[in-house]
């Protein structure tokens, strides 16, 4: 009689294989992989969920609420920004967390979003700009706001962003977009008077004003705990502060860490999260990026629809939030923007912002041929 127990093993990393060749086929510009991803979906689950909790429950650790170890910030730190592998058919191991490239499925990601809106939202850093040592010059170019300018042409479009609105709005500089600064902790959407300033945006929602005076006196403390730190900087995102570890010494990651924490033992109302190379104290309330989308789909008037196609685009653990709401709600889709597989909700991925103009770039081509057709029909009639 066959032991399943002693098969089990076997058996999952022969699955993991072929789930692996699958995504290697399916990510290779020789073949586009068409249905590849419906029968990775059904191998995945076939693997079991246990392996899924788990990876819910690493990332949950470390989010700042009580159990965080300031080791376990440190080793997803020194991972956030890892080196450019593509990853290999040989990472069997990293077979469950392999995301179908966007580009390369995407028509089929057109396919399912068939008769229904599609509404984009923009993570900024890692995503519209590419990851820099300088926060003050994470620029983006040219050629991506051309991009982002021409998605707002043809579908309601967010940046959802951990920085402070006004420092996103002067990289961006995009006045008919919606913003959620401060990890969705500020949102705006563009005025619709005539006789408003132009750039000037309408406050949707702030819910935690009451902290501005409480984040500005921390800001005084953090910048003062810090300063002995070679190449540590805090930066205020209004609503959240930003602790950047980047240009800090590896082996003064921890002691920096310790202070940080340190902190909000006079403030039991923040609470620490954690971005690439950055810890971050925001308001210890239930709110975050994937509270904001809702508030956004709440705000366009699709809060109970069915025919609304969110696309989330992000490459940060923030993003996380949101790619788990739509994931939650059954609807769109959530993209990971990262060269190396990750532990994440997204269902596919992008490899970095390049990748991310030729994404934008071609759903507008997408829609523009739409309207020709549509145009084209109606002169038939
Ligand atoms: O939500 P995001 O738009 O991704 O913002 C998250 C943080 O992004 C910025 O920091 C990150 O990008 C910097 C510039 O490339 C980089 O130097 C830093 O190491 C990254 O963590 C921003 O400076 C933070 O305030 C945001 O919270």
């Amino acid at each position: 009689m066959m032991n399943h127990n002693v098969m089990a093993p076997d058996l999952k990393s022969q699955i993991n294989a072929v789930i692996t060749a699958m995504l290697w086929i399916s990510n290779s510009p020789v073949f586009p992989g068409a249905g590849i991803p419906e029968f990775m979906a059904l191998l995945r689950e076939f693997l079991g969920k246990s392996q899924k909790k788990l990876m819910m429950k690493r990332l949950k650790d470390g989010d700042g609420k009580g159990g965080a170890k300031v080791t376990s910030w440190i080793d997803s730190m020194r991972a956030s920004s890892p080196p450019r592998v593509r990853p290999t058919i040989h990472d069997c191991d990293n077979s469950d967390l392999l995301r179908p490239s966007a580009l390369n499925v995407f028509d089929q990601i057109i396919y399912k979003s068939r008769g229904k809106k599609i509404i984009t939202f923009l993570d900024y850093d890692g995503t519209l700009s590419p990851i820099v040592a300088d926060p003050e010059k994470a620029f983006m170019t040219e050629k991506m706001r051309e991009a982002v300018k021409n998605i707002a042409r043809h579908f309601p479009t967010a940046i959802v962003t951990g920085r402070c609105i006004d420092k996103v709005y002067n990289f961006v500089r995009l006045a008919e977009l919606y913003y959620a600064g401060s990890h969705g902790m500020d949102i705006k959407g563009p005025t619709k008077t005539r006789n408003s300033k132009k750039g000037k945006r309408a406050v949707l929602f702030q819910p935690a004003s009451q902290f501005l005076p409480t984040i500005n006196e921390v800001e005084k403390i953090l910048v003062e705990k810090t300063k002995s730190v070679p190449g540590a900087m805090v930066e205020n995102n209004k609503f959240c502060l930003s602790v950047h570890f980047r240009c800090v010494e590896e082996k003064s990651w921890g002691a920096l860490a310790e202070q940080v924490k340190s902190v909000l033992n006079d403030y039991p109302k923040l609470r620490l999260t954690q971005g690439r190379k950055v810890l971050e104290i925001r308001p210890n309330i239930k709110w975050d990026k994937g509270k904001a989308l809702e508030f956004l789909l709440r705000s366009l008037g699709y809060a109970k629809s069915q025919d609304v196609f969110p696309i989330y685009i992000g490459d940060d653990r923030t993003d996380e939030d949101a790619f788990k709401v739509l994931r939650n709600r059954g609807q769109g889709i959530g993209i990971l923007v990262s060269k190396v597989p990750r532990e994440t909700e997204a269902s596919y991925s992008l490899q970095d912002p390049s990748e991310v103009e030729q994404f934008l770039r071609r759903l507008v081509e997408y829609k523009r041929s739409r309207v020709n057709l549509t145009s084209v029909e109606t002169c038939r009639l």
